[in-house]
């Protein structure tokens, strides 16, 4: 079994080395150097959170004027000199420097940054070494946005649209499992099976009820599954749509956050991999052409055992798992054993493809049917296909895995009767960042894709609906 696991080269960090913590502000001495508009502002956030704010500012803010009078901060000084500084940072959780002048902040912050303490310069991240993320706030739950200082006003934007996805209870759901961690933990001395308990607690209704600040309907779910009311291992098989993760369905999305293993193919992008929850174990079984990572019936056992104990497995699959991905034969076997199963369907290649491409697949002048066929040739190299329907003028045809055998395709076509500048497409990484796009005849196809070394995954489209391809401006 092959496990993958994604290491980033140290050389390049993640998210421009900017790492999101949570800080305790409660009763820790805060210097905010600057005392004007954007001081108001950070200054609100620090009060919210417990801060003991000194400024150290020449001309304040009605506000933070407002402040000093009835003692929430202490004005500590006027001009940011080096003598003041030294005196002020010491025992300083944080450092804000807020002034207007770039100078003035790049001084606070090369002093702060020589005693070790955390600074941010508002005006400029590159001396900063914290800044201050977007945040949407439930209670105890904070959802913190940040771009690593690229662009604040899409860190606002990301936090308005979460503000709207993220339920008013659940800062109250979050209380109530609080409350409720020394009886569970109790009971269960595993951290495993805590997790379980918790996360099928959370599956259930009893969430909603801790959310609408309903604790006894909460406590009886809750009592239920600490009885032993277990949720048993399940396969989930998912169609992850054909590579742009913004097709994936939410619930899709919401079982690849919820799994314990994911059993993945070649098809499944690693930007998709990125959004499956952090700890579950991610299991390469995909398949190349010749190249078998793993035989369907060890993958179909593999899925049979995991689930027998127990894990709810994520069969991810590229595109849409009951259009050419063996869909059907891994349910069968789920079924001889007994094991319970849900099916998410993907959005298929055909469809991400034609989309993406701007190649309709029907349309009322051309083309009242669309077949789709798989050019996948079978071990003898023979490609077993219904020529005579494929070669029916009125409909598009769809072909899957067809660059391999390309030349045997447009042949077997141009064989049946279709005319030599008969339009066709190939869609080469359909939906994702390198797409590429060509157009042409079944006579030129073969070579172009062989001169523009077009590799799988690439889906061909062949019909009048080429020519009514359209691209946006
Ligand atoms: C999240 C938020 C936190 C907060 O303050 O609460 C925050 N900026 C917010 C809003 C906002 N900021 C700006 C505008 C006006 C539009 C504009 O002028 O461009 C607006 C929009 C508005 O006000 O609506 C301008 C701006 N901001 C910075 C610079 C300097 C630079 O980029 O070099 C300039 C240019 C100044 C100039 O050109 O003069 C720098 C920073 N701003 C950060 C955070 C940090 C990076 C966060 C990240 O992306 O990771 C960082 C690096 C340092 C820090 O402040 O910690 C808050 C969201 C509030 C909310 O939740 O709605
Ligand atoms: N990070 C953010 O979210 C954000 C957003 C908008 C703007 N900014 C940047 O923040 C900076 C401050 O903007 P503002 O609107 O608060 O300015 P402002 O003019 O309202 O206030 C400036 C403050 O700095 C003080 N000051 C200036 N020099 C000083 C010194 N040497 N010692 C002590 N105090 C000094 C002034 O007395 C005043 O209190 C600007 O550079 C602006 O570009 C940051």
């Amino acid at each position: 079994m092959n496990t993958q696991h994604h290491h980033s080269s140290p050389n390049s960090p993640q998210g421009g080395g900017w790492f999101p913590i949570s800080i305790r502000l409660s009763g820790a001495r805060v210097l905010l150097v600057g005392g004007g508009e954007i001081a108001v502002n950070k200054g609100r956030l620090l009060l919210d959170h417990g801060a003991r704010i000194d400024v150290l500012a020449e001309k304040l803010h009605p506000v933070v004027q407002s402040w000093v009078e009835n003692g929430r901060v202490r004005h500590v000084g006027e001009r940011a000199d080096e003598a003041v500084l030294r005196r002020l940072l010491p025992g300083c959780r944080l450092v804000y420097a807020a002034t207007d002048s770039r100078d003035a902040n790049r001084q606070v912050a090369a002093l702060a940054d020589e005693l070790n303490i955390p600074v941010c310069a508002v005006d400029d991240p590159g001396p900063s070494s914290f800044i201050t993320p977007a945040q949407v706030r439930r209670g105890m739950v904070r959802v913190a946005v940040s771009t690593g200082g690229a662009a604040p006003v899409l860190a606002r934007r990301l936090r308005e649209q979460i503000e709207t996805l993220l339920p008013e209870g659940t800062g109250r759901l979050a209380a109530y499992m609080q409350s409720r961690r020394a009886l569970v933990s109790g009971r269960y001395p595993n951290v495993q099976d805590r997790k379980r308990i918790w996360e099928d607690f959370l599956d259930g209704p009893g969430a909603e009820a801790a959310r609408s600040g309903d604790e006894s309907r909460a406590d009886t779910r809750l009592e239920a599954l600490l009885d032993g009311e277990r949720k048993s291992g399940e396969v989930w098989l998912v169609g992850a749509g054909p590579g742009d993760p913004d097709l994936l369905t939410l619930k899709a999305l919401h079982l690849m956050q919820n799994a314990d293993s994911v059993l993945y193919d070649n098809l499944v992008s690693p930007a998709l991999l990125d959004m499956v929850r952090r700890d579950a174990e991610l299991v390469f079984v995909g398949k190349q052409r010749d190249r078998h990572a793993l035989p369907q019936g060890e993958i179909n056992r593999e899925m049979v055992r995991r689930a027998q104990a127990g894990e709810r497995v994520l069969r991810l699959k590229g595109g849409d798992p009951f259009i050419f991905g063996r869909g059907g034969e891994e349910v069968e076997a789920l079924v001889e054993a007994g094991v319970a199963f849900r099916l998410v369907p993907g959005i298929s290649a055909a469809n991400g493809c034609a989309a993406y491409s701007g190649i309709p697949l029907t349309h009322r002048d051309c083309a009242q049917a669309c077949l789709f066929v798989t050019g996948h040739a079978k071990a003898d190299g023979v490609l077993d296909l219904p020529w005579d329907d494929m070669a029916d003028r009125r409909q598009t045809v769809v072909i899957y895995m067809g660059i391999s055998t390309l030349p045997q395709l447009a042949a077997g076509l141009l064989g049946k009767g279709l005319p030599v500048d008969w339009p066709v497409a190939i869609v080469e990484r359909g939906t994702q960042p390198r797409q590429r796009v060509f157009t042409g005849t079944l006579s030129t196809i073969a070579q172009q894709a062989a001169d523009a070394q077009v590799k799988s995954p690439a889906l061909v489209i062949v019909g009048q609906v080429v020519r009514h391809r359209v691209v946006s401006s």
